[in-house]
């Protein structure tokens, strides 16, 4: 489809996200001494930024959080660099889906936080939401709760340690607060399949590939790669939400590659899984994907494309 006017919604970023309209970066990085360091400047004087170099791409996403959220983030070396306006989308689209439930305290899980901790921190700093971070990456955990610590998030956001890797909610549900729900779930789930011999996957002329973003790739294998890569990491999400329907009120993921979507709706279909809703989002030229699912009758909100098994 082409973009046009009248469809600009459907390919433009969520009406609410702030970076909707390119930031300034010229005054940005009059204002940032680290970020003015990493720009070019150009003979019209304007600066540009290099978004294929991973060290720019750092210290945009640090100064944007910064200059937003007032969020002071520092990411573990050769970790994960999350894009902001992508991990933005995702928060407005738990906002729209969580705004019909009308809550007086709302109580997220992040399934893999990373070393940023970046949605647990953008949920409690924007919306005084309460976060569970769950990260299996010891050095991403001291990070997520050193990130935690700086921000002063202590009382909203705790990073639990994920003793096994194939487990989801698993874990903390047998170990800690037994009777405590969640209003919501949200994961960026490891993309590539370490099975693989080359999980990044060299072959250009596969359909199915993550569609490339024009950003540089950071992240660690580790961060980046499970068993079967995201479509198996997301049928263990479906499996331990079946096995704890009213702990988590709706359960979401992000998807990488839009093949994967009908994927991941037939693996509920088949589970009999029928209130299920699915949406995009846009930032640029990279568009990622993402479905919803709860046990509870009252059908996810409009606000995003609904599918009904
Ligand atoms: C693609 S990264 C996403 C990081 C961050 N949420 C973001 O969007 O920038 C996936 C993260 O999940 C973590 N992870 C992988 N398996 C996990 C599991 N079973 N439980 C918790 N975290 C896990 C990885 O270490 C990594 O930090």
């Amino acid at each position: 489809m082409v973009k046009t006017k009248g469809n600009a919604m459907k390919f433009g970023m969520h009406p609410r996200n702030v970076l909707r309209q390119p930031p300034d970066y010229t005054k940005l990085a009059i204002k940032y001494k680290d970020f003015r360091q990493v720009c070019q400047l150009e003979l019209t004087g304007k600066v540009s930024v290099n978004f294929r170099n991973e060290k720019t791409l750092r210290e945009l996403t640090k100064m944007l959080l910064k200059e937003y959220f007032d969020l002071d983030v520092n990411f573990a070396p050769g970790s994960l660099v999350p894009t902001l306006a992508l991990r933005l989308n995702y928060i407005l689209w738990l906002e729209d889906l969580m705004e019909p439930l009308k809550l007086k305290e709302i109580r997220g899980i992040d399934i893999g936080c990373g070393s940023s901790c970046i949605y647990s921190l953008l949920a409690a700093k924007k919306n005084d939401w309460h976060m569970l971070a769950l990260e299996s990456k010891l050095q991403n955990i001291e990070y997520a709760r050193e990130n935690v610590k700086t921000n002063q998030l202590e009382a909203l956001i705790d990073v639990y340690t994920q003793p096994d890797k194939n487990s989801i909610f698993k874990s903390y549900f047998l170990e800690k607060e037994q009777d405590k729900n969640f209003h919501f779930c949200l994961c960026n789930p490891p993309f590539f399949d370490s099975n693989l011999p080359n999980p990044f996957g060299g072959n250009t002329r596969n359909p199915e590939r993550r569609p490339a973003p024009n950003n540089a790739r950071t992240g660690s294998q580790e961060e980046l790669t499970c068993v079967g890569g995201e479509v198996q990491f997301v049928q263990r999400i479906i499996d331990e939400s079946l096995e704890n329907q009213q702990r988590v009120r709706i359960f979401t993921t992000m998807l990488g590659v839009k093949a994967n979507v009908p994927r991941i709706l037939d693996y509920l279909k088949e589970r009999q899984v029928a209130n299920v809703s699915t949406t995009e989002f846009h930032q640029g030229h990279t568009t990622r994907w993402a479905v919803a699912w709860s046990y509870h009758s009252e059908p996810l909100s409009q606000a995003a494309t609904t599918t009904s098994n």
